[in-house]
């Protein structure tokens, strides 16, 4: 049977998103061919959506595997798709920008892109191969050449809406302070364990869907860990439902009006992400969730190095 996966439409942008995306960064980090065969994989099972990164470094395997999915005929048009990819904090700064988007398509095999968000609020001054990072790389942005380079590449046809991705309300309020076309969305770390409701609240009045990484709290990589699948109330949820830890984690995201990006490359557990449309949680299940002690997963400091500047940023997010 069939999935039809829900979609939510976004501010300024005429084509709507399908509300669950297969994500693509992977750990240990996958090679070309095993990411481009998940990803052939998740549209034989019904994913649409797919959430990619330059810093990924997995846009190839994605153009290939949606040029391989047209080929196979297992789509009809690359239009029946929506892809997001993200500006790399490297190229973060507004006469990079415009290039930086074109060198994503060109690795997407793509003539547009449905989102390109900021990937991160910093900019980094150099290339950086590995993480953590030195200090000296790492610069605050400035948001509004940043933000007038974004909204050029909506106006070029590069991409069909523009967003970003950590921001806090403050830098959220600062982007919408000086935005012509308003962020569409922004995605941050959202999950049982971590509700963003402070910053989900601020987006919703301002019109910004947000989008939900590690919904599943990034089980099994090095920046996240097991306390969302290990979790003994989502257990007992999931066990009372007849569902899985994830499915509970990503259907309270959906129930909260965001959209999870999840990252499965194994087809039975794709296939379960997707199983979320057709039940829903109860009450009392979503009054249990709402009283989880909440613990942020995935920090910038983590990532890029113990830094006062990124630091910073998390506390606010
Ligand atoms: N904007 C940003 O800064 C960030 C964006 N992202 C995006 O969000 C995506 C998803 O987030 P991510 O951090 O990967 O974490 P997720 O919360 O999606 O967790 C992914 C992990 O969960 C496992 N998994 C998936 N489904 C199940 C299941 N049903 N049961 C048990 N285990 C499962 C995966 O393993 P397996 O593949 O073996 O199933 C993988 O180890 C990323 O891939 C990326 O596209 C992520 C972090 C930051
Ligand atoms: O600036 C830092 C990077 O953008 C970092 O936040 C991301 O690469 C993140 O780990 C992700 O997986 O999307």
């Amino acid at each position: 049977m069939e999935i039809v996966i829900p979609t939510v439409s976004l501010s300024n942008c005429e084509k709507a998103m399908p509300v669950i995306a297969m994500g693509t960064s992977s750990y240990p980090p996958a090679d070309l061919e095993t990411t481009k065969a998940a990803i052939l994989e998740a549209i034989k099972v019904g994913y649409r959506h797919f959430d990619t990164a330059f810093a990924y470094g997995s846009e190839k395997a994605v153009g290939e595997a949606i040029a391989e999915a047209l080929g196979l005929g297992l789509i009809q048009s690359r239009d029946q798709l929506f892809i997001t990819t993200k500006l790399a904090p490297s190229f973060a700064d507004p006469p990079q920008i415009v290039p930086a988007c074109k060198a994503s398509l060109q690795n997407l095999q793509l003539e547009y892109v449905d989102l390109y968000l900021i990937h991160s609020p910093v900019r980094l001054t150099e290339m950086v191969s590995k993480t953590p990072v030195e200090r000296e790389v790492i610069q605050p942005l400035d948001i509004k050449g940043v933000w007038e380079s974004m909204e050029e590449c909506k106006r070029l046809g590069l991409t069909k809406a523009i967003g970003i991705s950590n921001f806090s309300c403050r830098l959220t309020q600062e982007v919408l302070s000086v935005a012509k076309i308003p962020p569409a969305v922004n995605q941050v770390e959202m999950n049982p364990l971590w509700h963003q409701k402070k910053l989900r609240e601020f987006c919703r009045e301002k019109g910004i869907h947000i989008t939900a990484y590690s919904p599943l709290g990034a089980n099994n990589t090095t920046w996240g860990d097991n306390r969302v699948m290990e979790n003994d109330v989502l257990a007992r949820i999931a066990n009372a439902r007849g569902k899985t830890i994830a499915q509970v984690a990503l259907r309270w995201v959906y129930e909260q009006g965001a959209s999870p990006v999840a990252k499965s490359f194994n087809t039975d557990r794709m296939k379960q992400n997707l199983q979320i449309f057709d039940w829903a949680l109860t009450q009392q299940d979503l009054e249990s969730i709402d009283k989880l002690p909440q613990v942020k997963g995935v920090t910038l400091a983590s990532i890029l190095g113990p830094h006062d500047i990124l630091l910073d940023m998390d506390a606010e997010l």
